[in-house]
């Protein structure tokens, strides 16, 4: 069981607030710098092939070990624990949340309800790995005899965004003759438009879903099942191109794929943190399996350190009470993450669902409705893309966005310069966003390019930037599958911690359910010349108007 404590009611959060009011309202990032030139030192932790730089926050020693107080007061180590051994910590759910079992390495049993789950988790991992081999070796034939060549990904939410994530962050590990393709939009475009580019013979669908009854992945495993009977034929054919990833084993053999053919997972993976599972087949068939497992292990090397690090020097405990601090002290409603690395296309959309689907959530753990903001609305591109597009607001604007840059050290693509370029960018930003610019700076510069004195002050207060912009740095030597797990999970246990802190629960997800109830009411109403009258006028005005349209 997880504590249900009212954050707003500890110790610790009255001390933030009135330190807020009394000392941070009035303090600049760039001063604390000026006074402290051991401040980089004391906000900066090294893990691994990771720095984490936390010193261009607007916090001071003393935030810090209130924030830590904070961490304290709410449990968050026995919640750790709690998770860690299998506790039904998914209390609407009845389930226990254990992602990292799926890459836990230490040799130490995993219970849940009394049974080991480790020994499931090593056979499906070697079912994982010998299947990827025998695809890979091309043992593994299509129904005319020829080797697999695409990898069809049909899944959304969390059967989707993980691999779809992973796999391009991590491109430069492709094994050569595989290509891989993710289908998750209902939209027939997407299913249409991937099929254009595959062919039947050499092609195997994963049909990736944790309950196997998700409506757009079914839609679409139909349409790529029929087109595939178009030029197959024969429904014995569909064994060899067609695999299952779920925890429904009855479903799967009621669409026809040989439960042989399935590769399972269990109902304590939560969808949005099961890359790591058998959802990570598409990772295992593109990067192949010993990178997939330097991925894991990357993961298992952070879940050491989240459990065994002291509060203060635990990274992802100061990334979600520094999240804590903007959204609940200093009213930031948003967090960006900002990747230079255009491998890391798709993180800040990974998060998207991490974050938002974990702890978009304004009812506490008790039942009752929360009196303080909850997650925030995240979001980003990769640098430098972002600073021509919405940098702008960001340095000028009226929010407060606190942002996380990433970046390597070294590319897989050292080409002349550019990396040294993109790298001046990661950096100059951090430091612009921390320092602004001043007016007489701004004035000086503009006497300097030749400005008459009523161009000058007509002109300064659009080029005044405030600064004081509060920015995280992962300067990460180079994104390998280790780095690149280890990173996911640092993310994983910050959404974690500020679940916890906000009396939330994390893993469940109801929040989704209305949508898919109503358009599940709405289908049968569009598949007739019935004019309807069920809804609001809005909604009955928009589906008559559609209906209409199509005559
Ligand atoms: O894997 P599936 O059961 O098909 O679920 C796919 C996705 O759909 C649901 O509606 C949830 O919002 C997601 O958490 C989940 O990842």
């Amino acid at each position: 069981m997880l504590p249900k404590i009212n954050p707003t009611t500890t110790q610790a959060w009255l001390l933030l607030k009135k330190h807020f009011d009394d000392e941070i309202s009035r303090t600049k990032i760039s001063d604390l710098f000026k006074k402290d030139t051991e401040r980089f030192s004391k906000f900066s932790i090294s893990f691994d092939d990771i720095l984490f730089d936390f010193s261009k926050n607007l916090i001071t020693e003393k935030t810090m070990q209130l924030l830590r107080s904070l961490a304290e007061d709410c449990q968050v180590k026995s919640a750790i624990d709690a998770m860690f051994n299998g506790e039904s910590i998914n209390e609407t759910e009845n389930r226990a949340v254990l992602h990292t079992a799926l890459r836990n390495f230490s040799g130490n049993p995993v219970m849940v309800d009394g049974k080991d789950v480790m020994p499931d988790v090593q056979r499906v991992l070697q079912q994982m790995k010998s299947f990827a081999e025998k695809v890979h070796s091309g043992e593994w034939k299509g129904y005319t005899g020829k080797k697999i060549k695409y990898i069809v990904n049909i899944g959304i939410g969390g059967s989707d965004l993980g691999p779809v994530m992973v796999t391009e962050a991590l491109k430069p590990y492709w094994i050569e003759g595989i290509e891989p393709y993710f289908v998750s939009n209902v939209d027939g475009t997407h299913i249409a438009e991937t099929l254009k580019k595959v062919n039947p013979e050499e092609t195997l669908f994963l049909i990736a879903s944790k309950t196997f009854t998700t409506q757009e992945t079914m839609t679409n495993a139909h349409t790529a099942r029929s087109w595939f009977l178009e030029a197959a034929k024969n429904e014995s054919e569909i064994a060899k191109h067609f695999v299952a990833l779920s925890t429904n084993e009855k479903a799967v053999a009621q669409f026809g794929i040989d439960t042989a053919n399935m590769f399972e997972f269990w109902d304590w993976v939560g969808g949005r943190y099961s890359l790591w599972s058998a959802i990570g087949l598409s990772i295992v068939l593109t990067i192949g399996y010993d990178h997939f497992e330097a991925l894991l292990k990357g993961a298992y090397k952070t879940d050491e350190h989240f459990k065994t690090a002291p509060l203060d020097k635990n990274i992802p405990v100061i990334m979600a009470v520094l999240g804590i601090w903007y959204i609940n002290f200093l009213k930031a409603q948003t967090q960006v993450i900002l990747p230079y690395d255009q491998y890391l296309h798709r993180f800040a959309a990974y998060f998207q669902q991490g974050d938002m689907e974990s702890n978009g959530k304004s009812i506490d753990r008790k039942g009752d409705e929360v009196s303080y903001k909850t997650g925030p609305v995240i979001w980003g591109e990769p640098g430098t893309n972002g600073q021509h597009a919405f940098y702008q607001l960001i340095h000028q604007g009226t929010i407060l966005i606190p942002a996380d840059f990433i970046a390597p050290a070294i590319s897989h693509n050292p080409i002349g310069d550019h990396h040294l370029k993109l790298m001046s960018n990661f950096f100059a930003q951090t430091e612009a966003l921390m320092n602004g610019k001043d007016e007489k700076t701004v004035r000086e510069e503009l006497k300097a390019a030749g400005k008459t004195d009523e161009e000058i002050k007509k002109l300064t207060p659009f080029k005044v930037f405030k600064g004081n912009k509060p920015t995280n740095s992962f300067l990460i030597k180079a994104i390998t599958p280790e780095t690149l797990g280890s990173l996911i999970a640092l993310y994983e246990h910050k959404i974690f911690v500020q679940g916890i802190i906000w009396n939330i629960f994390s893993f469940d997800q109801w929040g989704v359910e209305l949508g898919k109830q109503l358009a599940g009411q709405i289908l049968p109403e569009l598949e007739n010349n019935e004019e309807v009258s069920a809804h609001d006028c809005s909604t009955n005005g928009l589906i008559n108007k559609f209906k209409e349209m199509r005559k």
